[in-house]
């Protein structure tokens, strides 16, 4: 059985790929400090509590578990927070896959998938956004992802660590057999938040900005379904495999989604309108982000399943209501 080191597997994209590795023959081993991850969203394969920053840990993690490859989420991951503390940013997301980069060379592993992003375009010159775009993200997070790609595509030369940076754009949506889902506390996204809201556990859902140079002024993004996320994740392994150079990949569905959209397919799937009100746009926030999916189809193969907008919801209405009778249950 081919064993992948997952970092970060206990958090929202992570463990729905750590689903999906076990069900196509992998044996997933999550290194993860579970500051912001759940332990109980590890049910595919076993649990190492350790912090990216931690070389001897992460040396102990290659050495009982010998992975073939890497597949690395672990980050912080919220825009604001990286605004109010850049410092961290770095010291987690640049330093930990530093960190980890060395641990897995020294370890022999010559594969790695990394969890990149959209935010690493900033503000786009010109949309649908293909990879050649040019990179310039308006906020730390954004740049402490670029920072870990130019890494990782100067040890591919220098050690020959192959990687591919899948620069996701919205993960959005929950395992549709509700085993796992988007559980973030505190919550910044917009499709959880937007339930939470016509669910009466938030007052309303806040509209940042109506005055976005958009069709009905809300920001557009590209919403895109986490299962079709950690299936890009297998093939891009499966790229690597077959002895694939390293390169960054867009994962998205190459369709719009403007927030009243969202918040109207919210309603569709709850059988009544989410509360809404209008509030300043939120720093760091590009108007539209839309990706060009070329490359994932024609270098992976990939494509997404949840075409639709309506899906991918439903997917995320049920993981939410479902977990709030767990919770009311427990
Ligand atoms: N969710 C999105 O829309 C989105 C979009 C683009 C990129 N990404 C990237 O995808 C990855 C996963 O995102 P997510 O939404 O699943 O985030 P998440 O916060 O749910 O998961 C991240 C996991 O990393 C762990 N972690 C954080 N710091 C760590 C450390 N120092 N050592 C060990 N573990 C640590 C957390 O405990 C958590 O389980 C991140 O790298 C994120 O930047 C996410
Ligand atoms: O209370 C809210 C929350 C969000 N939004 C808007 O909804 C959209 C989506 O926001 P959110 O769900 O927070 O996602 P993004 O800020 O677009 O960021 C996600 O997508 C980026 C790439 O597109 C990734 O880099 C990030 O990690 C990931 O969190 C944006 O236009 C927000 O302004 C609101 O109007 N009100």
């Amino acid at each position: 059985m081919r064993t992948v080191l997952v970092t970060g597997g206990a958090g929202y994209v992570g463990s729905h790929t750590c689903k999906l590795l076990a069900a196509s023959g992998y044996r997933p081993v999550v290194y993860d400090n579970l500051s912001r991850g759940q332990r109980a969203a590890v049910r595919w394969g076993p649990l190492v509590v350790g912090d990216l920053t931690d070389r001897a840990r992460l040396d102990e993690a290659f050495a009982e578990w010998r992975p073939s490859a890497v597949i690395h989420f672990a980050a912080l991951t919220y825009v604001g927070e990286s605004v109010e503390k850049p410092a961290l940013y770095h010291h987690v997301n640049v330093g930990g896959s530093r960190t980890l980069v060395e641990a897995a060379t020294d370890a022999g592993v010559d594969r790695l998938v990394f969890s990149s992003t959209a935010a690493v375009y900033g503000t786009p010159q010109r949309t649908p956004i293909a990879e050649d775009h040019p990179l310039r993200p308006i906020n730390p997070y954004g740049e402490t992802k670029l920072r870990v790609e130019e890494m990782l595509a100067a040890a591919e030369a220098a050690s020959g660590l192959r990687s591919v940076a899948l620069r996701y754009f919205n993960a959005a949506g929950a395992d549709p057999e509700g085993e796992t889902g988007e559980d973030h506390e505190p919550e910044t996204h917009a499709i959880p938040l937007a339930i939470q809201a016509v669910l009466g556990e938030r007052r309303e859902f806040r509209v940042f900005g109506r005055d976005y140079p958009t069709p009905d002024g809300t920001a557009v993004r590209d919403y895109v379904h986490v299962m079709d996320l950690a299936q890009a994740h297998l093939l891009a392994l499966e790229h690597l495999e077959r002895g694939g150079a390293g390169t960054q990949v867009n994962l998205g569905t190459g369709s719009g989604t403007s927030v009243a959209e969202l918040l109207d397919a919210v309603a569709r799937a709850a059988g009544r309108p989410v509360p809404a009100a209008t509030a300043p746009r939120r720093a760091g926030d590009p108007p539209v982000l839309v990706a060009d999916g070329r490359r994932a189809h024609d270098l992976l193969g990939w494509r997404p399943r949840f075409g639709s907008l309506d899906a991918i919801v439903e997917t995320a209405w049920q993981w939410h209501t479902g977990a709030l009778r767990r919770r009311r249950a427990a």
